[in-house]
């Protein structure tokens, strides 16, 4: 399994009340391939989910296995290298640098990872062209539109070739049919590449490309 989440909870200290449970005791299993979805309202630990799967947050208690690592043990540094290489994730704001164009986005990824400019231009220009931004190459963020932007956003978490997508409410600042058309492009890139996804979103609509549609209520996951 290429994301395996066992029994993990998660608390938040709450004040003087005794403290949040932000997860209880929540397992998801997601193989290469799939996109797997959680639905569930405002503050029911969606993003506390996907914080603990990035290795961003560490659990009180339960496993998180991330392509065959076993996270516990390692170090912060240790940590880093693995959400650089096996991790990509996707947050509802994309959060582009405003003075590159959408190839230098992605390559500044690779760059980070130590990768030789010449390959990693031409993997740029391939991911932009598997999001449907081929011709766009050198445009700057204020020279593309919203759903342009995300599907950016998108690419530059593909770049390192990650195992595990970990996506945010990718959806929220698009209309009805880019909103459609970016989780379409997910479900696409998922199977295609073999990267096991997890997308947690606040609404049920357009979620035809999920293979599954798990529910999030009070920290707690059920089917
Ligand atoms: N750093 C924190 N400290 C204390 N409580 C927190 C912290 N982060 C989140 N919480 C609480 O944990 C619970 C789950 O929050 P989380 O952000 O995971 O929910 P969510 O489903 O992602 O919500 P939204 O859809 O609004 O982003 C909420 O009650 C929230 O108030």
């Amino acid at each position: 399994m290429t994301l395996a989440m066992t029994d993990v909870t998660l608390t938040y200290p709450d004040g003087d009340q005794p403290r949040l449970t932000a997860l209880d005791t929540v397992s998801l299993e997601v193989a290469a391939g799939r996109l797997v979805a959680v639905v569930g309202p405002s503050g029911s630990g969606k993003s506390s989910l996907l914080a603990v799967a990035a290795t961003l947050v560490t659990p009180d208690a339960g496993k998180v296995v991330v392509d065959g690592t076993e996270t516990a043990g390692l170090s912060p540094a240790e940590k880093a290298e693995l959400r650089r290489e096996r991790i990509g994730i996707v947050f509802q704001q994309p959060n582009l640098l405003p003075s590159l164009t959408a190839a230098e986005q992605l390559q500044v990824m690779a760059h980070l990872s130590g990768r030789r400019p010449r390959e990693t231009r031409s993997r740029a220009l391939d991911l932009l062209d598997a999001v449907g931004l081929a011709g766009k190459a050198d445009r700057r963020p204020h020279q593309l539109s919203g759903g342009q932007r995300q599907r950016i956003n998108i690419a530059r978490a593909l770049m390192n070739e990650p195992a595990v997508m970990l996506v945010d409410e990718p959806t929220s600042a698009l209309d009805h049919e880019r909103g459609a058309a970016v989780l379409d492009l997910l479900g696409g890139l998922a199977r295609e590449r073999g990267v096991a996804t997890v997308l947690v979103t606040h609404d049920r609509s357009h979620l035809k490309a999920a293979h599954a549609i798990l529910t999030m209520t009070d920290g707690i996951l059920t089917p």
